[in-house]
């Protein structure tokens, strides 16, 4: 019940002598679970969209200034207001087209940063203003992610991605969306969120299409224990079933440390830890929304020293700015994380992956485990170049 280590001990020694570079970082193979992809726009797309559609209400035209008012406007320390940013991005994203291009664009992006295995999630039930069919929505994501690997792989990136269909928490089409993820489960789809406001909203409204889920034996996460606390947490977990918890942070209440230094998880906490049940976290985004308040202050730090099942995600790049790379960058700085804590970081998420478990192990033997391996051993050559160098001056 104690960890008292300031970094927890990965099992590895730390390679070299100081942290990773940002191109180490850029370069690892990262895993992401939790990203939005009406979170994750380019501004300059979301401002060709609005004129290809005739939208006018957007708070910008130009896209920096755009990136920064959305960044700005999620920085509002609240979920609610931060989920408003949403209507602008989901109101350009109504065609086949537009859907299309930002899924594939979406794919480059992250390919482009070193994410190698990736579960972007949107809300099908948003994109209908214009006339698509969920299935219809669904055909055109599935289509931009498709396009968007094949262009990362011209590029000389490698990226799979998986879509997961969210239902808004506050509607009422849960059951019919979880019956679309069933039947796209083999075509793109590898799984079923809930998200949107929490307080208010708890994940039991939707148990329907949970139990159905669970009798489809498909999978499924959960937002819950970011904009609201353990309750939310339990429910996800015991009354629903989640897999995983989009963010779990909040189940840092459940963990007192002592001022000795002694740490006593709570039954909740502890379940969540002993089931491995993984986290979601998304450093970035609960600074934003309150759920947070520095990142020294993060729960992930006390969360991966105690070996619960964390991962590291960006929710949304666009709101929060962010990136996989970005977010790592941060921990790195606060936490002084080493290329074996984002390794570490990177097999949780990969053994949490809702894709079957032998192609989960492939990218952990054959791409993971041996991308971090390679950056590991830069430091080795690094330093023999400067001692040779010394050599031969010296004569
Ligand atoms: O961190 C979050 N918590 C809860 N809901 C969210 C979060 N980020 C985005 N969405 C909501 O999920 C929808 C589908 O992608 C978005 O439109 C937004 O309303
Ligand atoms: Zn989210």
């Amino acid at each position: 019940m104690t960890s008292q280590t300031p970094h927890a001990p990965s099992g590895e020694s730390a390679p070299g002598p100081q942290g990773p570079t940002a191109d180490q970082v850029r370069r690892a193979p990262k895993v992401l679970l939790h990203d939005h992809l009406d979170g994750g726009l380019r501004p300059g797309t979301v401002i060709d969209l609005a004129r290809d559609v005739g939208y006018d209400a957007l708070p910008e035209t130009e896209p920096d200034k755009l990136g920064m008012w959305f960044h700005e406007a999620a920085d509002s320390g609240s979920l609610e207001r931060y989920l408003e940013t949403f209507a602008h991005t989901c109101a350009v994203m109504q065609t086949r087209e537009a859907l299309a291009r930002v899924a594939a664009e979406c794919a480059e992006d992250l390919a482009a940063d070193g994410v190698v295995y990736a579960e972007v999630r949107y809300a099908p039930e948003q994109h209908l203003e214009a006339g698509l069919t969920l299935e219809e929505v669904v055909e055109a994501v599935n289509e931009g992610f498709r396009e968007g690997e094949r262009r990362a792989r011209a590029d000389g990136h490698r990226i799979r991605v998986g879509a997961l269909l969210t239902a808004m928490r506050h509607a009422a089409r849960a059951l019919e969306i979880a019956e679309v993820a069933n039947r796209y489960r083999d075509a793109g789809v590898v799984g079923f969120d809930i998200a949107g406001a929490e307080a208010g909203y708890p994940p039991t409204r939707h148990l329907d299409a949970f139990e159905y889920l669970k009798r489809e034996n498909n999978h499924f996460t959960i937002h819950a224990g970011e904009g609201f606390g353990l309750p939310s947490i339990w429910q996800a977990l015991q009354w629903c079933g989640a897999d995983r918890l989009g963010h779990g942070v909040r189940i840092i209440d459940d963990i007192d440390v002592a001022a000795d230094g002694g740490v006593q998880l709570g039954r909740l906490a502890a379940y969540v830890r002993d089931k491995r049940i993984p986290l979601e976290l998304c450093p970035t985004s609960n600074l934003q929304t309150g759920a947070a308040s520095s990142y020294a202050q993060h729960p992930i730090g006390l969360l991966r020293r105690l070996h619960f099942r964390a991962t590291v995600n960006t929710d949304n790049r666009l709101m929060s700015n962010t990136s996989m790379s970005r977010e790592f960058e941060l921990l790195i700085e606060t936490f002084g994380y080493t290329l074996d804590d984002m390794q570490w970081f990177t097999v949780n998420a990969m053994k949490s992956a809702f894709i079957p478990f032998d192609e989960r192990l492939a990218m952990i033997n054959e791409v993971i485990k041996p991308g971090y391996a390679e950056l590991k051993s830069e430091w080795l050559f690094r330093q023999t170049v400067t001692t040779s160098g010394f050599d031969s001056e010296q004569g």
